[in-house]
């Protein structure tokens, strides 16, 4: 059957269902790959780097007018100077507190309109991946990367971009400043700078492991979770909860074993930075106060060259832990890129149009088709037609390739070889929506989404009227039993239609499919999962649907294809035999054969 997977299975990322870990992207790619997502908030950089550079301008005065006071006043015992000090104090006081306030508040506009952009392209990029790449990745995962991989990447650029530049302006100034105190000292307290250095490339590199693992660990929790949960009926049937908590906990655990892993990188490198800055502090207050009894330097300048220190430590401390920083964000920002770089399978031709109705002919030509990374063909040189208005019938054993007809007949996937066409068009020159407008689908599992009645009918065509929407449901002989429900047509059903039997689900679906009011129509065993009175009950509105339309019906059960204008019998992904009900059962071959089994199971 044609499985569009609202809940993709766990096929393909790695053969034990583990999520793989991306492929490494080195920083500077990361960001010019991310930096084009920058550009709605990117107008708002000036004034975060303005309020970046002035606040270190404003903490240096402040220290400069320490060391007034300290020679000033102090030593002198001169209040005088103070006269303008305290007014000028309070005003950068003051001043200091503005910078700050409008600093926070542009950076983290910058930043969260950056997340904006990128979460919705991303998504958008998702939706745009054909059929294939889903049903290779785990849902669950996605969601990890559209959600919090997406938020740590904003690390890289934004506010990392701002708070580099926040530090670098410190630098500048409180090195400015220290050397026109006194070089020798400033040069002396420089010497531990390549010591941070080094410690910073150690820690960053041992933590971007740590995040790497921790990030992919948190994406196949979270796939495990979704399964699960999409799989509970299943799960408590077979009394799998057991397995399906170890196989959460061992996710878990070795989520739990990442986390811990980067923590004690971080903790282990507070101190080793912290040793750094003590060991260069005790050597400049050495050499400072064997200058202040030479004479070189003054009390003032001493207790301010020292208050510089330590906030020159500060910018340097600040710029090696955002080097930490940036390698945890790279970790997500690799899976981001990965999910981006992603390309469609199934891509349009730019320029190839075609508006107005189809008619509704169908041709499959000498189609070869094998699914990516399978080794066998699921088609093998397919050759059938359909004229507008016919029925065609898709039957065949299990895995013969009925549904994979119809995926290409959706364009879900393109044919390897040979050509499936649209009166007479290729698919692939035409819209991939005018394709998909063209062709209503009613599945075996109906697919009802989290909504209202009406909605999972208007669902087939956006904007439909009321009137649109009670004549489908009338056509479908599902008015009746919507009035029936609590609401009407403002009833919720739950996802997948929990609350709906499976004959009402169909016929919510046969509703949809009405109101699309396509030419060509994709039955795949709508009839299967339901018991033979449902199954009874929605023939009269499956027939009314299909009047006037192409139809291409898949259906294990000969017994409801008989009437189809023409049958295809397909075997390993071959046409064994083709033509009408009466013709094939004359020539007694795989389809006569089918038929008898199909009339010996419904007489038993
Ligand atoms: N997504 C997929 N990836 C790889 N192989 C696939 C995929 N889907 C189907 N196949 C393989 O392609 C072949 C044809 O499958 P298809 O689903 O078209 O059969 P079918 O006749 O519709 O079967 P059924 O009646 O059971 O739905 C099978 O061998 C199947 O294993």
């Amino acid at each position: 059957m044609v499985h569009i997977p609202w809940r993709p299975s766990a096929v393909g990322e790695a053969a034990d269902g583990v999520v793989a870990p991306a492929p490494a992207v080195s920083p500077r790619a990361v960001f010019l790959r991310l930096w084009p997502y920058t550009r709605g908030g990117r107008r708002w950089l000036v004034p975060v780097l303005f309020f970046s550079l002035a606040g270190p301008a404003v903490d240096a005065t402040e220290i400069w007018l320490f060391k007034t006071v300290v020679d000033g006043v102090l030593v002198p015992r001169d209040l005088r100077p103070l006269l303008w000090i305290v007014p000028l104090y309070l005003g950068l006081v003051v001043g200091s507190g503005v910078l700050a306030y409008a600093d926070e508040v542009t950076s983290t506009w910058v930043g969260e309109r950056f997340l904006l952009t990128l979460r919705s392209a991303v998504f958008r990029h998702v939706q745009g991946l054909s059929l294939g790449f889903f049903e290779r990745r785990r849902l669950g995962d996605l969601l990890s990367r559209l959600t919090g991989d997406i938020d740590a990447v904003e690390t890289f650029l934004l506010s990392g971009v701002a708070d580099v530049l926040y530090y670098v302006a410190q630098l500048a100034f409180f090195l400015g400043l220290l050397f026109y105190l006194r070089w020798d000292l400033t040069l002396l307290s420089l010497v531990i700078v390549p010591l941070f250095w080094a410690a910073a490339r150690h820690f960053a590199r041992q933590l971007k492991g740590a995040s790497r693992e921790r990030r992919r660990r948190g994406g196949a929790l979270g796939a495990v979770a979704e399964e699960a949960r999409g799989n509970v009926a299943l799960v408590q049937a077979y009394n799998r909860q057991e397995w399906e908590q170890a196989r959460f906990e061992r996710e878990n655990a070795g989520r739990f074993r990442a986390a811990m892993a980067s923590v004690r990188i971080r903790a282990v490198y507070g101190p080793v930075v912290e040793i750094i800055e003590v060991t260069g502090g005790l050597a400049v207050l050495g050499l400072g106060t064997w200058k202040l009894a030479q004479g070189q330097l003054t009390l003032g300048g001493l207790l301010v060259f020292l208050a510089l220190i330590g906030k020159l430590y500060g910018p340097v401390h600040g710029l090696s832990a955002l080097g930490t920083a940036f390698s945890a964000a790279a970790a997500s920002a690799e899976r981001i890129i990965e999910l981006l770089d992603q390309r469609p399978q199934v891509v349009e031709v730019p320029g190839v149009r075609r508006t107005g109705r189809a008619r509704g002919e169908v041709e499959f030509d000498g189609v070869w088709f094998r699914y990516p990374g399978a080794r066998a063909w699921a088609l093998s040189d397919v050759s059938c037609h359909v004229a507008p208005g016919e029925t065609l019938a898709l039957v065949g054993a299990s895995g013969a390739g009925k549904s994979t007809l119809a995926r290409l007949q959706l364009r879900f996937y393109d044919p390897d070889r040979g050509a499936v066409r649209l009166d007479g068009v290729d698919l692939r020159e035409l819209s991939l929506t005018y394709v998909r407008e063209s062709v209503a689908v009613v599945l075996q599992e109906t697919l009802v989404f989290h909504g209202t009645v009406r909605e999972n009918i208007a669902y087939g065509r956006p904007g439909a009227s009321e009137a649109d929407v009670v004549a489908a449901a009338r056509a479908a002989d599902a008015h009746a039993f919507v009035e029936r429900l609590p609401q009407g047509y403002d009833t919720l059903v739950g996802q997948r239609g929990r609350t709906l039997s499976g004959g009402q689900c169909q016929r919510l679906a046969i509703a949809r499919a009405m109101i699309r009011d396509s030419p060509v129509l994709l039955l795949d065993e709508p009839t299967t999962a339901l018991d033979v009175r449902s199954a009874r009950r929605i023939m009269d509105p499956l027939c009314r649907l299909m009047a006037g339309r192409t139809t291409i019906v898949i259906s294990h059960n000969l017994l409801t294809v008989r009437d189809a204008t023409r049958i295809v019998v397909l075997d390993h992904g071959r046409i064994v035999e083709q033509g009408a009900h009466d013709d094939l059962l004359r020539g007694g071959g795989t389809y006569a054969l089918l038929h008898r089994l199909s009339a010996q199971a419904a007489v038993s």
